[in-house]
């Protein structure tokens, strides 16, 4: 039976997925490259701030894609605020991209400098009622990325999740994932990049105000190899290496990239 959901493999890949979500084929889609040369340091734009709630963690789950974090966005509880934002997002969920070795993984791209992962921590405006509302709206999402490079000191807030990894390692697996405050995974630096574009995945809708960290966080060789470790297939199917989750990069057919920094 021909697998009719998308995923990254040859058959249900990135270069299927128009025939489904035709949104694919947009001219706002992302990833791209951010190329400095092109990039406009924009001194209106303000700093970016995060207030989450420890309690609004909930579960965390392998939907044999991804890895992902939920909280609670019932009310404004874990806000993202500023930067070039307008109004608070509610933090809806976390989850990373990833490849299959350290020298590939994320989506974005950096003046060529591919990362072994990319973290997207995704708000949605509440003033579209709901996400699937906000989903429709060109500043319906704020997404922020953070870059994991390959290092020997291993991040330790990364720890929580990765530990938790070993209760999800097949696909439809979730567990309860509790008093967690994403922003500890931050780097030290708010320099980030900004740029209107899209889901990586599946609907590809043109929704999201990217907020891209300039410093990247360092995690071990042993911590990617635990993402490594997860397996796209359910529990009763054959171990298949939950890798290389991450959609090529797409056109950036004239948008402009702005830096917070000079
Ligand atoms: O496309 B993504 O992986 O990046 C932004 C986002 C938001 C919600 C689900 C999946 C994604
Ligand atoms: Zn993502």
């Amino acid at each position: 039976m021909a697998q009719s959901v998308w995923g990254y493999d040859s058959e249900n890949g990135p270069e299927h997925w128009h025939e489904n979500y035709p949104m694919a084929k947009g001219d706002k889609q992302s990833p791209i490259e951010i190329n400095s040369k092109d990039v406009r340091h924009d001194s209106s734009l303000a700093s970016w701030y995060a207030s989450y709630d420890p309690g609004a963690a909930k579960t965390i789950l392998n939907n044999g894609r991804t890895c992902r974090v939920v909280f609670d966005d019932s009310f404004d509880r874990s806000v993202l605020r500023g930067g070039p934002l307008t109004g608070a997002y509610r933090l809806r969920q976390l989850h990373l991209h990833w490849g299959s070795t350290d020298d590939h993984g994320s989506e974005h791209v950096i003046d060529g400098v591919k990362y072994a992962a990319e973290l997207h921590l995704v708000h949605w405006n509440p003033k579209h009622g709901n996400f699937a509302g906000a989903l429709k709206q060109p500043d319906g999402v704020a997404v922020v990325g953070v870059f994991l490079k390959v290092g020997k000191t291993p991040k330790p807030e990364m720890k929580r999740i990765l530990e938790e990894i070993d209760k999800i390692k097949t696909k439809g697996k979730e567990a309860p994932f509790q008093h967690f405050d994403p922003s500890i995974l931050f780097p030290k630096s708010r320099d980030y990049w900004t740029y209107h574009g899209s889901f990586t995945t599946p609907p590809c809708e043109e929704c999201i105000t990217w907020i891209l960290l300039r410093e990247p966080i360092e995690v071990s060789p042993d911590q990617m190899a635990r993402l490594r470790s997860l397996s796209k297939n359910g529990e009763n199917e054959p171990m298949c290496p939950l890798v290389d989750n991450w959609r090529p990069l797409q056109p950036v057919k004239g948008r402009i990239v702005r830096a917070s920094f000079k």
